[in-house]
């Protein structure tokens, strides 16, 4: 099987463009351009990350698919519509733990689905519950509140929340950055399982080439500010990846284009 865009659930509406992107913003009076003509597409049912330098503006793209912010120039779409507000078809993973602690995991899953722009029936919520609590092993803590979890696991509630409204498409910013490495390895293995089953249209961003490379259909790599597109990488490993597909040769070798790639960039900008 191959990491391909075949979407279940994602149709044309759900490809994300991001079309001649600019972006500033104004710090101690100075103007700071973060984003220059920046583009590129995430496709139907396709999972890209987005890596690049310290501070190139990656976030700022990830809060215009969200609608939380907006670019001076081009335009961020999704399917024919412009992105000009938060909607609930676009379902958003932060870093932080973005849950609630007065709620239990299944409640807290639950959540989306019981607002009134999103709202199902009782029978139908029940099911996509136990769905979610399945796919991201979180069974045993149905009625747990996110105090008594690890990091790990209340990412995965997060997740899973983000998954039960049925997005569109899915928009993470590191979601797995405050995590130890062996959690986090779990957990990309999680949600690398999880988009082979759903293949959601999904918007990653990471500072970590490996977990980027392990999820990905492509790794889009931003330039130093002011940014823009440096170089859209195809990653043709085929899925299901697991432990071992980290130590595969074609693995490793795309490792080391990406950090080569990410270096040079650094490089230019503390010149
Ligand atoms: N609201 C704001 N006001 C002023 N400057 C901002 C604002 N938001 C972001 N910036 C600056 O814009 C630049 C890009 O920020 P952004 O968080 O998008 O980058 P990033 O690539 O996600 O960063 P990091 O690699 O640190 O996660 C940074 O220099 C940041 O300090």
């Amino acid at each position: 099987m191959t990491l391909t865009a075949e979407a279940n659930h994602a149709t044309a509406s759900d490809r994300i463009v991001f079309d001649g992107i600019g972006k500033h913003y104004t710090r101690d009076g100075d103007h700071l351009q973060v984003l220059d003509d920046c583009s590129f597409t995430v496709e139907p049912g396709e999972f890209v990350s987005v890596i690049g330098p310290s501070g190139c503006g990656k976030t700022t793209l990830l809060n215009m698919a969200a609608g939380f912010t907006s670019p001076d120039d081009g335009s961020v779409r999704v399917g024919s519509a412009v992105v000009d507000g938060p909607h609930p078809s676009r379902g958003v993973v932060f870093q932080q733990y973005a849950i609630f602690g007065w709620l239990t995991v299944a409640k807290n899953i639950e959540y989306g689905l019981t607002l009134r722009a999103n709202r199902r029936p009782k029978a139908e919520r029940k099911d996509v519950v136990q769905r979610y609590l399945d796919l991201m092993g979180l069974e045993r803590f149905a009625s747990a509140y996110p105090k008594e979890l690890s990091g790990g696991m209340r990412q995965r509630v997060a997740i899973a929340r983000a998954y039960a409204t049925d997005p569109r498409v899915l928009l993470m910013d590191e979601p797995f950055a405050a995590l130890d490495a062996q959690t986090r390895e779990r957990m990309q293995e999680l949600l690398h399982e999880t988009q082979l089953s759903e293949r959601r249209t999904a918007l990653f961003i990471t500072h970590s080439v490996e977990e980027a490379i392990f999820l990905s259909n492509r790794v889009v790599v931003l330039s130093a500010r002011p940014t823009d597109v440096r170089e859209v990488v195809d990653v043709a490993i085929p899925a299901p990846r697991s432990a071992e597909t980290r130590l595969s040769p074609q693995f490793v070798e795309l490792r080391r284009h990406l950090e080569e790639l990410l270096r040079s960039e650094s490089v230019e900008r503390v010149r």
